[in-house]
């Protein structure tokens, strides 16, 4: 293994995942802290773990051990991936867990960039974007669990950091590899452990990827991956060719517990011709409705898309959680979709799209699954991901990733050559 990620969460790792093996890698994604060695052919490994919003201790903790494991595995070069929308608390965890891993690598003037222009997210004199509007005036401010109140990054992750947090600014990005790389030594130099770096385009990432073909630790959203796979491949380290993902064919299901925009969108879209089946949560919470009523519905609509919905608008999701508390409501739902997701993969189901992180994390836990390859992308930062041990393919979207008809076009995807 070349290259090794630590990524915070599972959606997160799925979308960096794609971002190495569309470079070029062959790549597989681990589903928490790996058991046993990698297979000998996987150039990236990819580490999803659970970490982005529990105490920044036990976020250190869980990352040095993937280090550790990725390190076991042979690789040159480590990425932590966080969050585009760099989604964190003044207690971190970007901050404490980038500073664990450089202090462990003995890495300086690390590179921070949460940049992914595919999906509007840019980086401006250390300032977040998401779309024409500052992080903190993107919705992100009111986000449940990490309310992004500040668009400052460079002040954001000071706050979280031990040691001083330079910036690489734009004007020095547009100049090129040798000149992001000399103003990231500079950095060490002057004693920055990390320097936020901007980008706007895919070519700066792409530039800033040229430059750290030697660097021991990168931190960012899957855009700071872009540039890495060249390197490997112009070194003649990696040998270009894709993963061992196949496609799967076969009956289908979607779930869906996020309650994202384009999720809610994508619902609208995929109910006008499929099946669909809208969660009622307080039956749930009554226990009037279990998940072999969810499964014995998709099973009534094997072959037509049947799609399984939680997701509600910020209104009605705001009501349940002050009647019922959101930690409940949030656990009832997680373990709803998770017990389905056995069923229907006991039951044959063989394509399962899910959409929303932790619903992902529920999902995957539930289905016992160690790894997975990864193969082609159906939107920007949602691969196609398939099990090397038995037919089962999978994809799981970012609640704010996708295009409006995302849940056909992925269960598209995954028949692929199937
Ligand atoms: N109708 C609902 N009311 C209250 N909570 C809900 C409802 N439907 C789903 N939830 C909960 O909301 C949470 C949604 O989080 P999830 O991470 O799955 O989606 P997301 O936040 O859109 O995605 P991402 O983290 O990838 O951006 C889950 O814990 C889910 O159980
Ligand atoms: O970077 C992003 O926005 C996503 O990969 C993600 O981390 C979603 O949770």
């Amino acid at each position: 293994m070349l290259l090794g990620v630590i990524a915070d969460d599972f959606t997160g790792a799925s979308d960096v995942a794609n971002t190495l093996a569309r470079g070029g890698l062959a790549t597989m994604l681990h589903l928490g802290l790996p058991r046993r060695d990698a297979d000998a052919a996987t150039e990236a490994g990819v580490v999803a773990l659970k970490s982005r919003s529990i105490p920044a201790d036990e976020a250190v903790a869980l990352s040095l051990q993937a280090l550790d494991w990725l390190k076991a595995q042979g690789c040159r070069q480590i990425v932590f991936k966080i969050c585009s929308t760099f989604d964190s608390t003044p207690e971190g965890n970007v901050g404490p867990v980038s500073e664990a891993l450089a202090g462990a690598l003995g890495a300086a003037g690390v590179p921070v960039c949460p940049a992914f222009p595919a999906t509007g997210r840019t980086v401006y004199q250390g300032h977040l974007f998401v779309g024409d509007r500052l992080l903190s005036e993107s919705g992100m401010e009111r986000h449940p669990l990490n309310p992004m109140t500040d668009p400052d990054l460079r002040r954001w992750l000071a706050r979280q950091s031990r040691e001083p947090v330079g910036l690489v600014p734009w004007r020095v990005v547009r100049s090129g590899a040798a000149a992001i790389r000399d103003a990231l030594q500079a950095a060490a130099a002057a004693g920055e452990r990390q320097a936020i770096v901007d980008a706007i385009v895919d070519e700066d990432l792409i530039a800033l990827g040229a430059a750290c073909a030697d660097a021991p630790l990168l931190t960012g959203g899957s855009g700071i991956a872009q540039g890495l796979p060249a390197n490997f491949i112009r070194s003649g380290l990696a040998s270009g060719s894709a993963s061992a993902f196949r496609g799967v064919a076969g009956p289908e299901a979607i779930l869906a517990g996020s309650c994202s925009k384009a999720t809610l969108e994508q619902i609208l879209v995929h109910v006008r011709e499929h099946p669909s089946l809208a969660v009622d949560v307080e039956a749930v919470l009554e226990e009037r409705l279990a998940p072999a009523d969810l499964a014995a519905f998709v099973r009534e609509h094997e072959g037509q898309a049947p799609l399984v919905f939680s997701s509600a608008p910020p209104g009605q999701v705001a009501a349940l959680q002050e009647r019922h508390g959101r930690e409940a409501v949030a656990h009832r739902l997680d373990a709803l979709f998770a017990d389905t997701a056995r069923l229907l993969v006991e039951g044959g189901v063989t394509r399962l799209v899910v959409a929303g992180g932790e619903t992902s994390g529920a999902v995957v836990s539930a289905l016992g699954l160690d790894a997975v390859a990864v193969g082609p992308e159906i939107d920007p930062g949602v691969p196609a991901l398939a099990s090397p041990d038995r037919p089962l393919a999978l994809a799981l979207k970012s609640g704010n990733f996708g295009a409006p008809d995302f849940f056909a076009k992925a269960l598209a995807v995954m028949a692929r050559d199937a």
